[in-house]
Order: C-alpha cells, then sequence, then structure tokens
C-alpha cells in the first residue's frame, strides 16, 4: 500500500516488513531493530502488535497524542532522533468520520480493550462521544483504560465494564465498536450475540482480515449502519505516509489499492 502509493506520486520508497517472529526474537528485540534500522538509514518505521508499548523506551521523543495513549505505531528518524507518533487514533476518526458520518454518539460500546481498542477510545471519545461503555474479558484491563480516558476527558466519559453487562449495556446504546481479534481468519466467529444487533445501532469492525467479518456480514444483514475494519487501516497509514515523507498521500487512491490487495492471497513471508 505505501510503496504503491510512492510510485503513484513518484517517490522511491521501500517499505519492508521486519517480522520478529521470522527472525526467531521475541518481542523485547524490538529496540535492537529499532537501532539496526536507524543504523542503516530508514526514514522510520510502523511498529506492530505486540510492540507497541515496548517500543516506548528505545525512542527519543513522543508526539503529544502517542505520550498520551502510551502507545506508538510510528517512528519517524528525524535529526538524530527517534520520534514515536501515533495514527491508530487518527486513522480510526477519520475512518469513522468518513463511513459513519453523523453517527449517534450518546452511548457508545466499545469491546476490547487493548492496544487497538485503546486508541479507537481515544478516537471515539475525541469525535464526542459522551458515554462510552469499554468492555473486556479482562475486566481489569477495561477498568484501566476507561480510569486513563477519564483523566484525558473528564471522568464520566469512560466506564469499564465486564462481559456479563454486555447485554443490558448495549440495548440502550447507540453504537458498538469491535477492537478484539474475533472474527480474524485465524479466529473466526461472532463476539457478541447476533440478537442484540437492532437495526439502529450502527456497528464498526477494526478486524481488516477478512474485511467482511462474521460481524461485519451479520449487522448488515440485520440492517445495522456498518463499518469496516479497512478504513482504519488505511488511514493510519495515510497519516503515517505522511510523517515519514512529508508528502500528502492520495488517501481514496490507498484505499482502493488496499481493498484490491485484502482481496488476494497473504503475503509471503520470508527473509533472505
Ligand atoms: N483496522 C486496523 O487498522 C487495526 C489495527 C490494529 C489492530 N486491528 C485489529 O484489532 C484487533 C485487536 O488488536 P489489539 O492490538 O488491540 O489486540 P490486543 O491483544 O492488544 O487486545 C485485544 C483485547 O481484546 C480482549 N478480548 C479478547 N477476546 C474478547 C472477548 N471475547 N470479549 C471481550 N474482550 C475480548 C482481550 O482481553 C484484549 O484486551 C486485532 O486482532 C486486529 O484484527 C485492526
Ligand atoms: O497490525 C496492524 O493491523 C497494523 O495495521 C499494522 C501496521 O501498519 C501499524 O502501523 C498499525 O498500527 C497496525
Amino acid at each position: 500500500m505505501h510503496e504503491r502509493e510512492a510510485d503513484e506520486l513518484g517517490l522511491r520508497y521501500l517499505y519492508r516488513r521486519l517480522d520478529l517472529d521470522v527472525m526467531g526474537q521475541p518481542a523485547t528485540a524490538v529496540g535492537d531493530v529499532l537501532a539496526a534500522a536507524r543504523l542503516v538509514g530508514y526514514d522510520g518505521l510502523n511498529v506492530t502488535h505486540p510492540c507497541k508499548q515496548l517500543v516506548l523506551p528505545h525512542l527519543d521523543e513522543l508526539s503529544p497524542d502517542a505520550e498520551a495513549l502510551g502507545a506508538v505505531n510510528t517512528v519517524v528518524f528525524r535529526d538524530g532522533r527517534a520520534v514515536g507518533h501515533n495514527t491508530d487514533w487518527s486513522g480510526f476518526a477519520r475512518a469513522f468520520d468518513r463511513g459513519l458520518p453523523d453517527a449517534a454518539l450518546d452511548r457508545v460500546v466499545l469491546l476490547g480493550a487493548g492496544g487497538a481498542g485503546a486508541a479507537v477510545a481515544h478516537a471515539l471519545l475525541t469525535l464526542g462521544t459522551r458515554r462510552l461503555t469499554i468492555v473486556d474479558v479482562d475486566a481489569a484491563r477495561a477498568g484501566e483504560l476507561a480510569g486513563a480516558l477519564g483523566d484525558r476527558f473528564g471522568a464520566d466519559r469512560a466506564t469499564g465494564a465486564a462481559p456479563a453487562t454486555l447485554d443490558a449495556t448495549l440495548r440502550e446504546a447507540d453504537g458498538l465498536v469491535h477492537a478484539t481479534p474475533t472474527g480474524m481468519a485465524a479466529h473466526p466467529g461472532l463476539p457478541v450475540d447476533a440478537a442484540l444487533l437492532r437495526p439502529d445501532l450502527w456497528v464498526a469492525d477494526i478486524v481488516y482480515r477478512p474485511l467482511e467479518t462474521e460481524l461485519v456480514r451479520t449487522a448488515r444483514r440485520l440492517g445495522c449502519r456498518v463499518l469496516d475494519g479497512g478504513g482504519m487501516a488505511v488511514f493510519q497509514a495515510v497519516d503515517a505516509f505522511r510523517l515519514f515523507t512529508g508528502v500528502e498521500p492520495d488517501a481514496e487512491r490507498m484505499l482502493a489499492h488496499f481493498t484490491e490487495l485484502v482481496a488476494g492471497p497473504g503475503p509471503d513471508v520470508r527473509i533472505s
């Protein structure tokens, strides 16, 4: 997606996957990878699960958003310094704005309080969600995230809740955002009971492989307004591309490329 957009813009741009599993390295080796990338002259890196927090001590500076979120998915090397940014939250916010404009934001339920869930929660509150209920099988994690958001946005804006309360909370909600791994090719299934989906509930899934998750398919069939995870994946890349190059990419063109890419076979992961 990055390379194709750069080709369109006439930029010379190499985007390489450095996969710790393929390298036989633990997640804690992210600092070594960062140092190696800096040494050999990369302009920056995207960082993904499970390294978005582990990378923090290896950075010289954080953008205000990355600092607030305590997570980095984009590192830019500039003037000898490694600067961490978070484009997951801005990517979700833009995708949401584009895909579900005018969606009611009075009461929203977020399922999943992990790294991506934290970025989505920041975006939802920034977009104006009045009351956000965060549900996670790890109820303590949901509570911690709600507490951190409360410090930034106001104590009454976010609440952590256990899965047992999901039915009651969803019945009163305007929208549901799903941010757990359920629905990915490796974790198929529906994260909530289909009986809880009703036509006046909007549903956003952030899983994007496949784009048409069981949740997206079921919610659409039941008449809900639906947003799939593709927009977030693309717009986080749009914001990262701008940070790496200083050039504004064509977001709609990247979205079209991405849709083509996810429809094809998965990447061939090999390092030689
Ligand atoms: N669209 C995008 O750009 C984008 C970006 C990052 C991640 N993602 C997607 O988001 C998913 C989550 O990523 P992450 O990095 O936050 O993972 P993570 O492992 O950090 O967090 C997942 C959270 O979900 C919770 N959980 C798991 N099953 C649950 C269930 N049945 N009910 C309630 N909570 C449950 C876990 O306890 C955990 O807190 C990924 O699997 C990926 O598909 C999408
Ligand atoms: O793991 C993913 O799904 C990501 O989309 C991969 C990578 O592009 C990162 O920049 C994103 O934060 C997360």
